[in-house]
């Protein structure tokens, strides 16, 4: 102990004068004057990488050095969060980085295959301070635990939870480390089942992906999506934890810009409109806006009436479709065709020759004539009636809104599934609630509709052309007072002057303000963006839309997605991974599987094994690495005492050091919340409730992904019985609790729990 204590205290030594270092020349590079915008973007490239150096710094103080690798033919090596140099520049480095090649045999090393090693020794610190050494012997050459650093991770495991998650550099398991250092070319799906770390595993595989393709990543941008806000908040401070803070966190509700999607719908209405048959329902929404009319329309130009007939629109319509093969990129070709016909209508009426001869008009008259009839109000209504400009939300929004549209959309469906994409609109001072199914369709829209950013384009192009004559300005100026200080003209053939080194473009072109946003800034404010890599979690739950979604965001397909099929609760969610992969990656993809359970002890995982068989899905649960302390229970009450048991038991649990949940049938969210609070401090529910503060109220589907040290499943027939995947629904609601858990149910106790005592 006091010799690691030496070199641990040694290594926060080198910690913190890699910090002083790393301050220092973050304060250096922020007081650089910046006399020019080269400067200034130098400067502020040095600023993020020395902003990033010290958070990465910060972030490896807690717990900074994990263990040690004693290795046969050369010296001991020591793991931790980052890598620290030593003195001697040929030497071993003072720490290795956990992600390093080198440091792979402290997370994989058995005694059968030691992989060079001796020992490997465990170190666990409070502070600055060793507490705990955890030795391995690897030289008997006999399989012991198929568990790396056993007591080490034993120990990991019974620690109470905060309400949010930890990084597990310490007691990565190798099933575990072959997965975070995979090759990251295709999709690599992990399925695994409740509490095997497949969360735990994808985020420490981005931290992976980031340190070893630390350029490319850090250009395009790594991006997580997980099912929910809450989830994202539990999951946030693990990747920091890692010292990487340049990843993007969202939901799916959050995947376009601008865009908080919260809307709540039936899992019927998410499972249609997840369904990849939508990509054909929105292609013939948006043709359906392209109007041919029944009958000739009429538009007055100055008191002309000037007529244009179905067959006049359905030629600009086609002219427009072979101009562009997007909406609103088409639409100015079909508005110039339109006005061109109604100029030549109004040109036969004024200039025609009463003695019938050619018509009188010249070709500047024509132009001026088509200008009258561009810049009419009511030629404008009409191409806007045949041919809106479109944005997806308006397209969704009128589509969602009016039944005929949905129907003309949706040629060879029934009634019933029409009937689950209606939505009236909102009344007009409210915004459209759009619920995350929505996403995907918004998304889908945007690549048929197309922007027409003509107009900003030409606004960028003034602004360019501004920047142009200014900066010649600038020029001139110094040319001009150059002339006028020297007199000797042989002196002044010798002075370079600013018009000889930079010429105006150059100098425009510095004047533009640099962008100084960083990348998963840039990431999240831009549709098109595509990411290094993509991570998705709880990936059992994307619809196929989303998957789309997901693969035109990363179109090299380097994904990790982790998930468990035994635990999908929305309809539309997988079934089996081929199926949901293949239409959008073929065989681009490989499958992973982790076995073990590390969150669940052993008893409360054979309650839930029980239901997932009921379920018949096939599927079965890991085995837990650990028994429990304390034995699950069930207590069947009635309806009435069904509350006042609910407070009791929540507040008995609560007691225990660590985190508590109530897991309900959706139905009984605001009762069992209302029932808990009158009893508990802290109480929350629904979408941002926060176990860190007391107990939460929520929904299987809410606490999908979570974990607790305490659970009490309320109304499990309930849970059964609401849920589209019930069985799923409760397996997912037992698996929760690292801990205790107990079931109340008002009534008979579903047979799937008969073990409970
Ligand atoms: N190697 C490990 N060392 C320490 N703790 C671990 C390890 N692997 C997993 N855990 C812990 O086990 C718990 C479950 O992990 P995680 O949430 O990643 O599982 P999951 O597979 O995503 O579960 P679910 O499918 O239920 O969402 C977490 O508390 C995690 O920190």
């Amino acid at each position: 102990m006091d010799a690691e204590q030496q070199y641990v205290k040694e290594l926060y030594g080198r910690l913190d004068a890699a910090r002083d270092l790393a301050d220092k020349r973050l304060k250096q590079a922020i007081s650089w004057p910046a006399v020019d915008p080269q400067a200034l973007q130098e400067r502020d490239a040095t600023v993020r990488f020395q902003t990033e150096r010290v958070t990465a710094l910060d972030a490896a103080e807690a717990g900074l050095c994990v263990g040690r690798i004693d290795r046969t033919e050369d010296g001991p090596l020591y793991i931790g969060r980052i890598g620290l140099a030593a003195d001697d520049a040929g030497g071993d480095p003072a720490l290795v980085d956990w992600r390093a090649p080198a440091a792979r045999p402290f997370y994989t090393a058995t005694p059968v295959h030691p992989l060079g090693l001796a020992r490997r020794r465990h170190i666990r610190t409070r502070g600055r301070t060793v507490v705990r050494l955890d030795d391995e012997v690897l030289t008997g050459g006999v399989a012991g635990s198929s568990l790396t650093g056993e007591a080490a991770l034993l120990d990991a495991l019974d620690t109470a939870r905060t309400g949010r998650m930890t990084d597990i550099v310490r007691t990565i398991q190798a099933e575990q480390d072959r997965i975070i250092r995979a090759d990251d070319r295709g999709v690599l799906v992990v399925q695994g089942g409740p509490g095997t770390g497949k969360t735990a595993v994808a985020l420490h595989r981005a931290a992976y992906l980031l340190y070893t393709h630390r350029e490319r990543l850090a250009r395009r941008g790594l991006l997580v999506v997980g099912p929910t806000p809450t989830f994202l908040r539990y999951i946030a401070d693990v990747l920091p934890s890692l010292g990487e803070t340049g990843v993007l966190l969202a939901g799916l509700g959050q995947l376009r810009p601008g865009l908080d999607a919260r809307g709540a719908e039936a899992p019927e209405v998410a499972a249609v409109k997840g369904r990849l048959d939508m990509v054909e329902v929105l292609q013939a929404a948006v043709a359906d806006r392209q109007v041919v009319p029944d009958a000739p329309r009429e538009v007055l130009v100055d008191g002309f009436a000037l007529r244009l007939r179905p067959i006049d629109v359905a030629r600009a319509q086609n002219a427009a479709r072979k101009a562009a093969r997007l909406h609103n990129l088409a639409r100015p070709e079909f508005a110039r065709r339109v006005v061109d016909l109604l100029t030549r209508r109004y040109a036969e009426r004024i200039g025609a020759d009463v003695r019938g001869g050619a018509n009188l008009l010249d070709r500047e008259d024509l132009a001026a004539l088509r200008r009258e009839v561009a810049g009419e109000t009511a030629v404008r209504v009409l191409v806007d009636d045949l041919w809106p400009v479109l944005t997806p939300e308006r397209l969704l929004g009128d589509l969602f809104a009016d039944p005929d549209r949905i129907a003309r959309a949706t040629p060879g469906w029934d009634d019933a599934d029409r009937a689950l994409l209606y939505r009236p609109g909102p009344p007009p001072t409210h915004p459209t609630p759009w619920t995350p199914a929505d996403v995907p369709l918004l998304d889908e829209a945007d690549e048929l509709l197309g922007f027409d950013d003509s107009e900003q384009r030409a606004r960028a192009d003034r602004d360019r052309r501004r920047r142009l004559a200014e900066a010649q300005e600038t020029l001139d100026v110094l040319h001009g007072s150059r002339s006028v200080d020297l007199e000797d003209e042989h002196l002044e053939a010798e002075v370079l002057s600013a018009g000889d080194l930079i010429d105006a473009e150059q100098l425009a072109e510095r004047q533009r303000a640099a962008d100084t946003r960083t990348t998963a800034e840039r990431a999240a404010a831009d549709r098109t963006w595509t990411f290094g890599h993509v991570v998705v979690d709880e990936a059992q739950e994307l619809s196929p839309m989303a998957w789309r979604l997901l693969v035109r965001r990363c179109p090299t397909r380097s994904m990790t997605a982790v998930g468990d099929l035994a635990q999908t609760g929305s309809l539309a969610g997988a079934s089996a991974w081929a199926e949901t992969l293949e239409p959008h990656v073929g065989g681009a993809w490989r499958l992973e599987e982790l076995t073990v359970n590390y969150r669940t002890p052993a008893e409360i995982m054979a309650v839930a094994a029980d239901v997932l068989a009921a379920g018949g899905t096939g599927a079965t649960a890991p085995a837990s690495v650990r028994p429990g302390t304390a034995a699950p229970w069930a207590e069947v009450t009635g309806e009435a005492e069904l509350a006042g048991r609910v407070a009791a038991a929540t507040a008995e649990l609560a007691g225990h050091e660590g985190t508590t949940a109530v897991v309900v049938p959706a139905s009984r969210v605001a009762a069992v919340a209302a029932a808990v609070a009158g009893r508990v401090a802290g109480v929350s529910s629904g979408p941002d409730a926060d176990s860190s503060a007391g107990p939460v109220v929520i929904t299987p589907t809410e606490a999908k992904g979570l974990e607790f040290d305490s659970v009490l499943v309320v109304d499990p027939r309930g849970i059964l019985d609401e849920g589209v995947r019930g069985h799923n629904d409760l397996y997912v609601a037992l698996t929760r609790a690292t801990q205790r858990l107990g079931v109340l149910s008002p009534g008979v106790l579903p047979e799937e729990l008969a073990r409970l005592a």
